[in-house]
């Protein structure tokens, strides 16, 4: 059989050999696709590869009736409907090592352009003006950098900031103090990164989470003449408020190789003698190109020889029996994963997941991955899925135990959910009732019934009468209305928690009001 692979974005030729070799492949490279065109011409193939130009929307996959793998030269996977992917069974693979250090290498030559005004000298020079005294820069030597994000990218930026002789100061939340030892980075909250820096790098992928990370709020806190370098994504700096920054004297300069909306030709931020700026150019080296290409058409060969792929980004299908007995756990898995992260904000060193009753004789390591995926969602988004999500947690050095015991405790199943930091030790259980569904039994030290699902808030407070009257009245004032609601206590008087289920999302005021509340300690929202 023959399996037909379309390129539609410019790919390396000599990276992508594989697929050359390929007795079963037939390669098309047809670039420069109309939207249109492309969910026309898909129909035909069993394959996609794509750089990031190219956007594979749920259009594009639905049209593809043929397609089994979508590849993506790089490391962001933004231009890529990865549900739809999903959904309708096609394999997403990406190369999230090829192009790291070219990333790096580009960052620094951003930041040493930006330091320097290189851009704007060899501009005003090209135009005639042999001009020393607008273009005086500053040193690098002894300044602070800021680095958000510091994964594969991020701590190559720190390490080669290092041999500038510059600070390194970052935030990621899977950073340890090992770890930030071991690469020689002060570790920070994001604040403290913001207000110590006089160069911010970004570094983190384009989620809900950090979208518009860097505002107006963070501007405030940072030193009157900071500059900034995007080479991640564009919209994680909001583009309006470093506008305005700029504009206001607050920021002194940015590098930007990424943009909300590309290709940008037309962004405003480009008028600005502050702003030094590249087409997208981070991942384009000759090396990186063939290196990313080399990946993804391995993982093409793999997929139509029945190998696995090795850099899954989205979910393959589970094999029928399997999924059979353990399907039904996985959604309670993820929501009890989901909740454990609102319960530290400590980096994760450990996740403890006991299996007992039913559980303990079927094949569990699925519903493990469902776990740590809703753990680390936060963090990754969408390129999270159950086979990537041990991979992904064992990169960041937490530590997966399970373990299985026949001896029902109270239910017929029970997954139990430890996750351990330096200081402290959190724990979540579930179970699956028959005829009933998923049901959280056990959130910390308390025992509660309740459905994983909706908008939760999660209330400590003391045990005193008007407390949870207080928190009713103040939903009420603001048209929330609760639908159910938990209550639990450690002793009478002493410490208890409230979960409230309500109908709508809940905003950071609102929660800062229940928060003021008198014997209320700690408010958080939990969205199931
Ligand atoms: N400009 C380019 O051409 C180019 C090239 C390659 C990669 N990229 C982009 O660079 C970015 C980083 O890529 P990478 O390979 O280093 O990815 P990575 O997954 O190795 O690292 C991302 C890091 O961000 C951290 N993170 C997640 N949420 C965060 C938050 N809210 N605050 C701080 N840190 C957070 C993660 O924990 C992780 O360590 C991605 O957006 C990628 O798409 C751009
Ligand atoms: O394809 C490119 O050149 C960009 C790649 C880069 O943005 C990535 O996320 O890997």
């Amino acid at each position: 059989m023959t399996y037909r692979v379309l390129i539609s974005d410019p790919l390396s030729e000599d990276g992508i050999y594989p697929l050359r070799e390929a007795d079963n492949l037939e390669v098309d490279i047809i670039t420069d696709l109309t939207p249109e065109e492309l969910v026309k011409t898909i129909v035909d193939y069993d394959a996609l590869l794509v750089r990031s130009q190219t956007k594979v929307t749920e259009e594009v996959i639905a049209a593809g009736k043929k397609l089994k793998i979508i590849g993506r030269a790089g490391v962001g996977v933004d231009n890529i409907d990865l549900k739809a992917a999903t959904e309708h069974g096609v394999i997403v693979v990406n190369a999230p090592d090829g192009n790291t250090n070219s990333a790096a290498e580009h960052t620094i030559a951003m930041l040493t352009a930006l330091a320097r005004k290189i851009p704007q000298a060899y501009y005003a020079l090209k135009n005639k003006k042999w001009d020393r005294k607008t273009y005086v820069g500053v040193e690098l030597k002894g300044k602070t950098l800021g680095v958000i994000g510091l994964g594969r990218i991020g701590r190559e930026v720190a390490l080669r900031a290092k041999g500038q002789r510059m600070n390194v100061i970052a935030y990621d939340p899977f950073l340890t103090d090992e770890k930030a030892e071991h690469i020689g980075v002060t570790k920070g909250t994001v604040e403290e990164v913001v207000q110590a820096a006089d160069f911010i790098t970004i570094h983190t992928p384009l989620l809900k989470e950090t979208k518009n990370l860097i505002n107006q709020k963070m501007f405030d806190k940072m030193k009157p003449g900071v500059q900034l370098i995007n080479v991640a994504r564009g919209g994680i700096i909001n583009e309006d408020d470093l506008y305005d920054a700029i504009v206001a004297g607050k920021v002194a300069g940015a590098a930007l190789d990424v943009f909300e909306v590309e290709p940008a030709v037309d962004n405003k931020l480009l008028e600005l003698p502050e702003v030094i700026a590249t087409p997208h150019l981070g991942a384009s080296t000759v090396e990186a190109q063939e290196s990313v290409a080399i990946d993804v058409s391995h993982d093409v060969v793999r997929l139509f020889n029945g190998q696995p792929v090795k850099n899954p980004v989205n979910m393959p299908a589970v094999p029928k029996d399997i999924m059979k007995k353990i399907e039904p756990y996985f959604y309670l898995a993820e929501k009890l994963g989901r909740f454990l992260t609102n319960l530290t904000d400590e980096v994760i060193k450990e996740i403890k997941i006991s299996y007992s009753g039913e559980l303990h004789n079927v094949e569990v390591a699925p519903i493990t991955r469902n776990t740590v995926k809703g753990l680390l969602k936060p963090h990754y988004g969408e390129r999270i899925n159950d086979v990537n999500a041990a991979y992904l947690a064992e990169q960041q050095g937490i530590v997966i135990n399970e373990h299985k015991t026949s001896h029902p405790k109270d239910f017929t199943n029970l997954i139990k959910v430890e996750i351990k930091t330096d200081t402290e030790t959190k724990a979540i259980a579930g179970t699956l009732l028959k005829g009933f569904g998923p049901r959280i039994v056990q959130v910390e030290e308390y025992r509660v019934d309740l459905v994983p699902e909706g908008h939760l808030i999660y209330i400590h407070h003391k045990d005193q009468p008007g407390a949870i009257g207080r928190v009713g009245t103040e939903l009420a004032k603001k048209g929330i209305n609760i639908a159910t609601m938990q209550v639990g206590r450690k002793d009478i008087g002493g410490a208890a928690i409230m979960l409230l289920s309500v109908d709508e999302e809940v905003t950071d005021e609102e929660l800062q009001v229940l928060l003021d509340l008198k014997d209320i300690y700690k408010v958080s929202a939990v969205e199931l």
